[in-house]
């Protein structure tokens, strides 16, 4: 059940129609081609497996925490398939072997579950099981932050309302430990 272009445009096409517009006006003519294109990249992570991302990894022997913050996410509810954007940070502690994966790697794992109809709880636990499970971290603390247009654009209208979620596993969930990923995490707000 791969991406299917053609569907996404037919189902584009027959939208428009039932929303009222005309789907052959000037302006309207090629957006179902641009929505098949732009649809490719927001769901591009049903077609990927992310957690292969964070198994290439260094042999450089590194037992600290190393915590990545701020990386942008854009990701899709599933219950309005409106987006929800934001920041997500990625603190790990190694496995017993040190072994570490590229900075960008847990980026593109974040990007992975992000681009797919989601939930905000689910995409930050993916990560952290990801990172468990694929990587061999002893701990991992996954935080994410955004704002969902569905309850800014309509329903609630709440523009600027936060919704934050986090994952711990392992180590990380040692209260010193969180502690200090939480302090790096919020660093640059002091
Ligand atoms: N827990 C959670 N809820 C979400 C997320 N994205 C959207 N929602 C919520 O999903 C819920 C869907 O509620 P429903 O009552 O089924 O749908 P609705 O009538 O459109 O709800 P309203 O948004 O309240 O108008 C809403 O409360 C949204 O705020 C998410 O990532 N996590
Ligand atoms: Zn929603």
């Amino acid at each position: 059940m791969g991406y299917d272009a053609e569907g996404v445009r037919r189902a584009v096409h027959d939208l428009l129609v039932a929303i009222g517009e005309d789907p052959q006006r000037d302006g309207l003519r090629e957006t179902p081609e641009r929505m098949a294109r732009a649809y490719a990249e927001m769901f591009s992570g049903l077609g990927e497996d992310p957690g292969s991302h964070v198994e290439k990894v260094f042999d450089v022997a590194h037992e600290e925490m190393v915590l990545v913050r701020d990386i942008p996410m854009y990701s899709v509810c599933e219950h309005h398939l409106l987006p929800f954007h934001g920041a997500a940070h990625v603190a790990y502690i190694p496995g017993e072997d040190g072994r570490i994966t590229g900075l960008s790697k847990l980026a593109r794992l974040v990007d992975g579950y992000a681009r797919r109809p989601q939930v905000q709880e689910r995409l930050t636990a993916q990560v952290a099981d990801a990172m468990v499970e694929r990587l061999g971290v002893q701990g991992v603390l996954v935080v994410v932050e955004a704002e969902h247009l569905c309850m800014s654009m309509r329903g609630v209208h709440k523009p600027g309302s936060n919704t934050v979620t986090s994952a711990v596993r392992g180590q990380l969930r040692n209260a010193a430990t969180r502690a200090e990923a939480m302090s790096l995490i919020l660093g640059r707000r002091s």
